[in-house]
């Protein structure tokens, strides 16, 4: 079967206000990050199926004629779009061999990538020999969407690669986007890849990863808040491991067990994120003001609140709070918490030293924290010299200090360290990519020692 080889990308995502209430039909608040997942399909002639995923140190091949066997013999169809098929799922865990209530991080990322190439190219009854690779600047299991963007990527790749889609790209462009029919569709799978890893999601996180931007998302009514001002936003990272899919699922156990408490918190959530949303509306349309500024920080705060009312706190975030406000500023935790990551509000005139010594005290608490950017653009498509020079002129303006930017600003700090290390321990037949890496101590911020890498990607 002649299949497309393609490059994709989809963003990670911080949530401003509504994780877990937006599963049980409450408004959410998301923005995209300017943090990607990458993923290249290529085909092969080897008769083998093989994925190789470095961020959770997984390469696995199967041959072509098993995984055939996996397909129903009457040649029925196999998943559909709008549900996850329960029985090819049951199939697949058996397959991989993990039972019902699988945690390991591995075995939820083979299942999702399985599920969507069997269920895409079940139509033509011919699977195709292929390779996949996927790596991505997001931290997995933080907090900011990672397997969403892993979804949405393997989605995009395999309905375009199948021909489902076509390429949105042109003969001049590097990298381009689908149209609305293309990316509700992507959506659409992505949403069954994130049921396999999360279990119950609401579908916010592979919305965003889809269209990217700011949305507005409620039982997937999807809006996206085009007149928003600029926010600048601090991402720290516990660094603390926790699973999406146990804490949706304690949630879910509170709510059975105190319904008519979880329920009014709930409420209040939903509130919450109304009410940001029509500030930002507010100070979009209007100049922001200070008093917009407080609005906003005494909503992070109530909602921090609330998300330790429904137990997805922990001490990490706690401290995090704590250690923000002594210098000012407000935070609360972003994603599904026990962990992971937060958000930090920076208001216009908070000062540059105030902002550096914040992300020093954080530091000195073992976790991550760096400035980010936010209203990346969805799934995109790239022409494999796009990637390479994207990814080349990203990596310098993370790291140099020629371009004035200081490598904590829009990039976890450890994500260069861990690109150097993880690529660095490949397998020596690593077929996609090359790295070369420089120390070098830099001036930028202070005397800040930086990590200045150059990456060359997919084989170059
Ligand atoms: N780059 C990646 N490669 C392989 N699997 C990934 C990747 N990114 C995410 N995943 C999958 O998603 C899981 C993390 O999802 P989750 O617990 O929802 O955390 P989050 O989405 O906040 O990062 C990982 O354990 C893995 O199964
Ligand atoms: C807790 C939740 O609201 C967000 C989870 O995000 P993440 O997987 O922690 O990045 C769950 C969901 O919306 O599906
Ligand atoms: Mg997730």
């Amino acid at each position: 079967m002649q299949i497309k080889e393609c490059i994709v990308s989809a963003p990670g995502k911080a949530i401003l206000h509504g994780e877990h209430a937006v599963v049980h039909g409450k408004v959410a608040l998301a923005v995209s990050l300017n943090l990607r997942t990458y993923l290249r399909l290529q085909a092969t002639s080897t008769s083998k199926v093989c994925i190789n995923l470095p961020n959770i140190n997984t390469f696995l091949s199967w041959d072509v004629a098993v995984l055939k066997q996996l397909l129903p013999d009457s040649g029925a169809e196999l998943g559909n779009v709008n549900e996850l098929d329960a029985e090819l799922v049951r199939m697949l865990r058996k397959f991989v061999g993990v039972s019902n209530g699988t945690l390991d991080t591995r075995s939820m990322a083979i299942l999702a990538f399985l599920y969507i190439y069997l269920c895409v190219f079940a139509k033509s009854r011919e699977l195709p020999s292929l390779t996949v690779s996927v790596w991505s600047e997001l931290p997995t299991g933080a907090g900011l969407g990672s397997s969403a963007a892993y979804s949405v990527c393997l989605a995009a790749a395999m309905l375009s690669a199948s021909g489902t889609i076509p390429s949105p790209l042109s003969d001049q462009e590097n990298t381009a986007r689908w149209g609305e029919v293309e990316m509700e569709l992507i959506n659409r799978w992505a949403f069954q890849g994130e049921r396999i890893i999360h279990g119950n999601p609401s579908g916010v996180d592979n919305a965003v990863g889809t269209w990217g931007g700011i949305l507005r998302y409620r039982s997937g009514k999807i809006t996206a808040l085009s007149r928003v001002p600029m926010l600048r936003i601090l991402l720290t990272n516990t660094k603390v491991p926790r699973s999406t899919k146990v804490l949706v699922a304690g949630v879910k156990d509170k709510m059975n067990k105190f319904p008519s408490i979880i329920n009014p918190v709930l409420e209040s959530v939903d509130a919450v994120s109304c009410t940001c949303e029509q500030t930002l509306t507010e100070m979009a349309s209007d100049t922001p003001t200070p008093e917009h500024y407080n609005v906003l920080e005494e909503l992070i705060d109530i909602n921090q609140h609330h998300l330790n009312v429904i137990g997805v706190g922990h001490t990490t975030l706690d401290t995090l709070c704590q250690v923000t406000l002594a210098r000012g500023l407000h935070s609360k935790l972003t994603g599904a918490g026990g962990g992971g990551c937060g958000i930090t509000l920076l208001r216009p005139e908070t000062e540059c030293s105030v902002i550096q010594n914040t992300i020093q005290d954080l530091r000195d608490c073992g976790y991550d924290c760096w400035e980010t950017r936010i209203g990346a653009a969805g799934v995109q498509q790239h022409s494999p010299l796009a990637v390479k020079e994207q990814q080349c002129h990203d990596f310098r303006q993370a790291c140099g200090p020629s371009l004035g930017q200081a490598a904590d600003l829009h990039r976890p700090p450890h994500d260069i360290s861990f690109k150097v290390l993880g690529f660095l321990s490949l397998p020596r037949a690593w077929p996609i990519l090359t790295l070369q890496a420089h120390t070098a101590v830099l001036q930028s911020y202070g005397a800040a020692r930086h990590h200045s890498v150059s990456l060359s990607m997919w084989g170059t």
